[in-house]
C-alpha cells in the first residue's frame, strides 16, 4: 500500500491546524484548563483536534482515532466552547482545493464537539487507527517555546504514516540545533515533517495554503560518538536530566544537550540538526502515550534511525492508547543505536 492519499491529507490537516494553534500561540489568553492528571490543555489543543478529526473522518470514515483530548469540559463551559468555535471557523487554508480536500468547514459548534469526541478510540492491534496529539508540548506552547501538531496512521499495530507540524522550528534543515525562538515574528520558522513506512522522510516549509514542495531528510552520520548532540525534554518530570547527564558522560559526550519540548526533538534529529534523543523514565508507573511517539518514530526510522525503548524493545503501538509494554525511548542513527543503548542499559541498570 502506498498511503499517498493518507500522507497528503494528514499533512494538509496538520498544516491547517497550525494556523489555529499559531493564532492562539501569539495571544496572551490561551483559555487554559487543567486536566484530571494536572496537565494543561488550551483552546488551541481543542480547536486543532476538532479540525484534524473532521478532515480524517471526511476522507476515511471507517478509520478510528486515538486523540489526546475530549470535549466533556467544554460541554460544561459554554464560554470556552464558543471561543474555540470562533477559532475553528476562521482557520482555513488559503487554497480552495486544499480546503475541499479536507472536507470543507465544520458546520456547527455541536459538530465541532462531536469531532473532538471522535478521538475516543481505545486503540489496539487491529485495523487502521490514527494517533493525534493536537498540541504536543503544551507546556512549551504556554512558555512560548517549541511545540508540535502530531498525527500518525497506525495499521495493525505498526506506524505507517507520520506527520509533525513544528511552527517554531527553523524552516532550514541545516540551521543549528536550538530550541530558542530568536525572532518572535516567526520569520523563517515553521516546518512540516512527513514520512511513510518504506518510502523515506521529508521536510517542507509549513505554509498557509496548498502544500509547498518537500525535500528528503536524513539523519547525520556519527563517526565519533563523542561529537554527538543530545536532545532531551525541557520538563525534568518527563525525562530524567540526571540520567541523561550520566549517559552522556559514559559515552564521552561533553557538549551540553539541547532541551526542547515536544516531538520537535524527533524531527530535529531526523533532519540531522541533532543526533540522539533519549527519554528516561522518571516515574516507574508512567505509561507513554501513543500520540507522543507514533509520528516521530516513523519519521526517525525513515530518515535512517532506530527507535526502541530503554531496554531495546521496539515501541509497541498495538496495546491501546499507551505504550504499556515499553519504558522510555532511545532514538539514534542506526549505526550507533546499539552502542548508545548499551550505555543506557548500563546506567539505568546500575540504579536498580
Ligand atoms: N511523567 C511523565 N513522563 C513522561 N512523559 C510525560 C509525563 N507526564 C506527561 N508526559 C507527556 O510528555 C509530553 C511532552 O513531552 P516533552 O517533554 O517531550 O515535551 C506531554 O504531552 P502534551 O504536551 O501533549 O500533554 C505528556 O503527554
Ligand atoms: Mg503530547
Amino acid at each position: 500500500m502506498s498511503y499517498e492519499k493518507e500522507l497528503h491529507i494528514a499533512q494538509l490537516a496538520v498544516q491547517r491546524a497550525t494556523l489555529l494553534t499559531q493564532r492562539v500561540f501569539h495571544e496572551k489568553a490561551k483559555g487554559t484548563l487543567s486536566k484530571d492528571d494536572n496537565s494543561p490543555v488550551t483552546i488551541g489543543d481543542f480547536g486543532a483536534q476538532a479540525l484534524i478529526i473532521h478532515a480524517i473522518k471526511s476522507n476515511f470514515p471507517q478509520d478510528e482515532i486515538v486523540g489526546e483530548e475530549e470535549a466533556s469540559s467544554l460541554r460544561e463551559n459554554k464560554n470556552l466552547s464558543t471561543q474555540i468555535w470562533h477559532l475553528v471557523k476562521s482557520a482555513s487554508l488559503e487554497d480552495e482545493t486544499s480546503e475541499r480536500e479536507l472536507g470543507g468547514p465544520i458546520e456547527s459548534e455541536e459538530q465541532m464537539l462531536q469531532a473532538i469526541d471522535a478521538g475516543n478510540s481505545a486503540g489496539g492491534a487491529h485495523g487502521r487507527i490514527w494517533a493525534l496529539d493536537p498540541i504536543d508540548g503544551t507546556k512549551g506552547f504556554l512558555r512560548g517555546g517549541q511545540y508540535a501538531v502530531c498525527l500518525a496512521l497506525i495499521s495493525d499495530g505498526s506506524v505507517k504514516v507520520g506527520v509533525l507540524g513544528c511552527p517554531n522550528l527553523p524552516v532550514d534543515d541545516a540551521a543549528p540545533l536550538s530550541a530558542d525562538i530568536d525572532d518572535p515574528s516567526g520569520q523563517g520558522r515553521g516546518v512540516l515533517f512527513g514520512a511513510v513506512a518504506g518510502c523515506g522522510a521529508t521536510s517542507r516549509p509549513l505554509g498557509r495554503g496548498a502544500l509547498q514542495s518537500s525535500q528528503a531528510i536524513r539523519m547525520k552520520s556519527v563517526p565519533d560518538i563523542t561529537d554527538a548532540t543530545f536532545c532531551e525534554s525541557v520538563e525534568a518530570g518527563h525525562s530524567s536530566h540526571g540520567d541523561q547527564a550520566a549517559i552522556a558522560k559514559a559515552l564521552g559526550i561533553t557538549r551540553e544537550s539541547v532541551r526542547m519540548d515536544s516531538q520537535a526533538k524527533y524531527g530535529s534529529i531526523a533532519r540531522g540538526a541533532g543526533d540522539l534523543y533519549l527519554r528516561l523514565p522518571v516515574r516507574k508507573d508512567y505509561q507513554e502515550k501513543i500520540w507522543d511517539h507514533a509520528a516521530g518514530e516513523v519519521i526517525v526510522k525513515e530518515a535512517g534511525g532506530e527507535v526502541t525503548d530503554a531496554e531495546g524493545k521496539r515501541l509497541d503501538f498495538s496495546r491501546g492508547r499507551t505504550l504499556k509494554e515499553n519504558k522510555g525511548v532511545v532514538a539514534a542513527p542506526r549505526a550507533v543505536h546499539a552502542q548508545v543503548l548499551e550505555v543506557v542499559k548500563s546506567v539505568l541498570g546500575s540504579k536498580e
